[in-house]
């Protein structure tokens, strides 16, 4: 061999520093990461072989020279990345802890603790506004950031985050900003609107009946309403999602689709900071068996929905069969579509409005006269007498009670991830460079005192009589704002003012005996979604 050890180690290095600098530096790798780890596996037996058969070198000594062309490779990315990072990147100014700026392991690290949304308040009001949480992200509470980042002529797209389930897409995964548009256009926004809505409401009132008929069952014992509110919310989407419920309400248990699907999520916060592993993960699907068993019972469950003749437009499905356009010419491309975004559905649809109604009824069991005076205007309305889902809109009191637990208990508290724009983002005095993931958190936005008085007190009012506690609208945003805002909001609202508005005219509210809210404050899991510890609350019915 011409080249010794040493020299192989140094030139195989400085190439590593260079295939830094000059390629991995730039741009996403994150989709290709399975052909790099593909080939630093097999490198070094391909080159040993060549090696002993073209360099005459002994077997040890070729898988030698392999091994340290490789690691020597290795170790210099990865050295000349971390200085980078640390002390070069153009973020280098931003505040923020030291490993958050070396790695996202970092995250990953924390978030696998389920309290993120918890870590990063800490994370401001140690650093201030702007704060970096990662080597290519910052996370941001400044309220004149939210139209330029989410507002609907934002320049900013959807970040890495969103290929963890690459290459499956669905509405809320789809990165391309046209293709996106597009499916919302033809498909979603339809099924959403003010005149579709209207087609859902026995099914909301119905199943909301159910849950109100359980929780007469229970006489005045405890009642676990973060399970019972998830069983109301998925019976809803899935009999809205794919015309047949899963009779949750019926049975009092959870369905087995819902646990894998709500374990799937839990895995997923921990690696989502890192989509180049998720990507590689893909590829292995008998590591996510349990996944895939819940992915082909949806899709059976589907393909039924598409055989069965439901009255006409009553579910959210039918609209998803029948979009405007199509969104590709190829057939296998539209029943992707279709799969994907009805299993969006039930999960963008269950834990957020589980979250909503548990907050909203753990500020209704601390405050007691909160429910006699939401009855009081139920009553105004007429509610009792004629119950109408359109007609709760108009009751304000209902409406600022529910805001505010949304604004101190955002269901979706992480916020959400975008990648600023080729010509990068000025926010006030600040500039984020081009492609840079940035994230408002919504749990912290929520709570600045630059956009509201007294920001960790319950004060419904602020919403109502009392507006000058709101010093900045545009901060809240529990269903996000701008073209990727949530599809489902209104019937979101539609599920959460009926169930309450039921609730308030059949009981009053209450904490069970030692149940004081402590364990949903202090043990609910933040998995992007919220997966809700225990909320023990009595029902005792209305004297008439
Ligand atoms: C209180 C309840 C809810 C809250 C707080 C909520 C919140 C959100 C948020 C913050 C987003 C943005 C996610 C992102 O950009 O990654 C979102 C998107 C979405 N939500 Fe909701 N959501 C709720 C209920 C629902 C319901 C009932 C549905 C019904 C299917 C739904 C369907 C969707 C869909 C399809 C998207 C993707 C929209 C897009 O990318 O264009 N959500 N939601």
């Amino acid at each position: 061999m011409e080249f010794t050890l040493y020299q192989t180690a140094s030139s195989a290095a400085c190439l590593g520093v260079i295939a830094h600098i000059f390629y991995f530096k730039h741009g996403e790798h994150h989709r290709q990461a399975i052909y790099y780890v593909g080939t630093a596996a097999f490198f070094p037996w391909i080159a040993s072989a060549l090696l002993s058969r073209y360099y005459g070198l002994s077997i040890l000594g070729a898988v030698t020279y392999s091994l340290v062309t490789e690691w020597s490779f290795a170790l210099a990315l990865y050295t000349s990345m971390l200085i980078y990072r640390a002390f070069l990147h153009p973020l280098r100014n931003y505040p923020g802890p030291f490993m958050a700026k070396t790695s996202k392991f970092w995250h990953s690290f924390k978030a696998a603790k389920m309290h993120w949304y918890r870590d990063v308040w800490d994370l401001h009001v140690q650093y201030g506004e702007f704060v970096r949480t990662g080597p290519n992200e910052v996370s941001i509470t400044d309220p004149q950031a939210v139209d330029l980042i989410h507002g609907p002529k934002t320049k900013c797209i959807k970040s890495a985050w969103y290929d963890m389930a690459y290459p499956d897409t669905s509405l809320q995964f789809s990165r391309d900003k046209a293709e996106h548009d597009k499916r919302r256009r033809v498909a979603w926004e339809r099924a959403f609107s003010a005149k579709a809505l209207r087609n859902y409401d026995d099914t909301v009132i119905s199943h909301a009946d159910q849950l109100i008929g359980a929780i007469t069952k229970f006489n005045g014992k405890p009642v676990n309403v973060a399970k019972w509110y998830n069983y109301f919310t998925a019976d809803t989407m899935f009999s809205l999602g794919f015309g047949t419920p899963v009779n949750m309400l019926e049975t009092g248990d959870d369905h087995w689709t819902i646990k894998i699907l709500q374990d799937g999520s839990k895995n997923l916060a921990a690696l989502g900071p890192i989509p180049w592993i998720l990507c590689i993960l893909s590829w292995f699907p008998f590591l996510a068996k349990e996944n895939f068993a819940a992915k082909y019972w949806t899709e059976d469950q589907i393909r039924a929905r598409k055989n069965r003749v439901v009255e006409k437009d009553k579910d959210l499905m039918a609209w998803l069969l029948k979009p405007l356009e199509p969104m590709s010419n190829s057939a296998k491309r539209e029943e992707q579509w279709l799969m994907s975004d009805a299993r969006l559905a039930i999960v963008a649809g269950t834990d957020t409005s589980t979250a909503a109604l548990s907050y909203t009824s753990y500020h209704l069991a601390k405050q007691p006269e909160l429910t006699a005076k939401l009855r009081k205007e139920l009553i105004e309305h007429h509610i009792d007498k004629d119950f109408s889902v359109l007609r709760l809109q108009d009751c304000k009191h209902l409406q600022s009670i529910i805001d505010e637990s949304m604004r101190l208990h955002p269901p979706v508290p992480d916020g959400v991830y975008r990648m600023t724009p080729p010509e990068g983002l000025q926010i006030g005095e600040h500039y984020i460079p081009p492609n840079v993931t940035v994230i408002m958190p919504t749990y912290t936005v929520h709570r600045s005192p630059k956009s509201f008085e007294q920001p960790n007190e319950f004060i419904p009012e602020r919403w109502t009589s009392r507006p000058e506690l709101v010093k900045d609208k545009r901060s809240f945003m529990p269903f996000n704002v701008g073209t990727y805002s949530c599809v489902g909001k209104q019937l979101a609202l539609n599920e959460i003012r009926t169930v309450l508005a039921k609730l308030i005219l059949s009981f009053d509210i209450a904490f069970a005996p030692g149940e004081d809210g402590t364990k949903l404050m202090e043990e609910t899991e933040d998995y992007f979604v919220l997966g809700l510890a225990d909320l023990n609350l009595v029902f005792t019915p209305v004297k008439a």
